[in-house]
C-alpha cells in the first residue's frame, strides 16, 4: 500500500515537490507567508482525506487556548475540535515525511533551524471559528513556521471558514484563504495574527508548527 503509493502515482515526484517548496521558500522569505492553492500532491490529500473521512467522531476533542496549566477550553475564542497526528498510519507518516521534506528545504534554503513538528486534524462544525490569535510569540522561541492544509472538496465562496491573515499589528488584513482541497499555507508564527471566520459547513483542516530545538519546557505540552 505505501509502496503503490510512493512509487504508483508520481504526485509526491522530488521534481513537483521541490518547484512546489522552492515557492513556499521564496515567499517565506519575501513576505513571511505563502498560500499555495491546491498544491499538496494529489495523492497525499486523498489519503489524507480518506483518513478524516474515516476517523470516529470520538478521537476529535473539543480545542482549548493555552498550554499545560494554562489550558483551557474557551468556545468564545474557537470553536472547533482536534485530533492529533502520528505516524502510526499510513496516511499520518505521509504526511509527516512530506511535513519532514518541507523542514529540510527551508532549513537548507533559509537556515531556520527547524527541529521539530507537531501537527493535528481539526474539525470546525458548521458555525465553527477560531477568534483573531497568534501562534506563537516573540522571545518565547516555540513555534516558528506554521503550516496549514485544508481537505474540503467543493468548497464554495459561500461557505465561509477562510483563513485571515493580518500585518504584525493585527489591523490590516494581508491575505484571506478559502479552505478549498489541498490548499497549503505557511507562516512565520511569531509575525502573522490571523483568525478562521465562521463557516457555514463541516471544515476539516491539518494545522502544524514547526518548533525550534530547546524550546522552554515550562510552555510545552
Ligand atoms: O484552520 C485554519 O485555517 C487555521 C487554524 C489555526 O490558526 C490554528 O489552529 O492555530
Ligand atoms: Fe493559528
Amino acid at each position: 500500500m505505501e509502496h503503490f503509493f510512493l512509487e504508483g502515482t508520481g504526485a509526491l515526484d522530488t521534481g513537483d515537490a521541490c518547484l512546489l517548496f522552492a515557492s513556499i521558500a521564496d515567499d517565506i522569505q519575501d513576505k513571511g507567508y505563502s498560500c499555495q492553492p491546491g498544491a499538496l500532491p494529489s495523492a497525499l490529500s486523498a489519503l489524507l482525506w480518506q483518513q478524516v473521512g474515516e476517523m470516529p467522531p470520538v478521537k476529535f476533542r473539543e480545542a482549548g487556548v493555552g498550554r499545560a496549566a494554562n489550558h483551557t477550553v474557551d468556545s468564545d475564542i474557537r470553536r472547533d475540535q482536534i485530533c492529533w497526528i502520528t505516524g502510526a498510519s499510513v496516511a499520518g507518516k505521509a504526511w509527516l515525511d512530506w511535513a519532514e521534506n518541507l523542514q529540510a528545504y527551508l532549513n537548507k534554503h533559509l537556515f531556520l533551524g527547524l527541529f521539530s513538528f507537531e501537527s493535528h486534524y481539526a474539525h470546525y462544525p458548521e458555525g465553527g471559528f477560531y477568534a483573531q490569535h497568534q501562534d506563537a510569540f516573540k522571545g518565547e522561541a516555540n513555534r516558528v513556521v506554521s503550516v496549514v492544509v485544508y481537505l474540503n472538496p467543493d468548497w464554495m465562496p459561500g461557505d465561509g471558514g477562510e483563513l485571515v491573515l493580518y500585518d504584525p499589528e493585527g489591523t490590516t488584513e494581508l491575505m484571506r484563504i478559502a479552505p478549498t482541497f489541498g490548499t497549503i499555507a505557511v507562516f512565520l508564527s511569531e509575525d502573522f495574527p490571523h483568525e478562521v471566520l465562521p463557516t457555514n459547513r463541516d471544515r476539516f483542516s491539518i494545522a502544524g508548527w514547526y518548533r525550534l530545538n530547546g524550546f522552554n519546557p515550562l510552555i510545552s505540552l
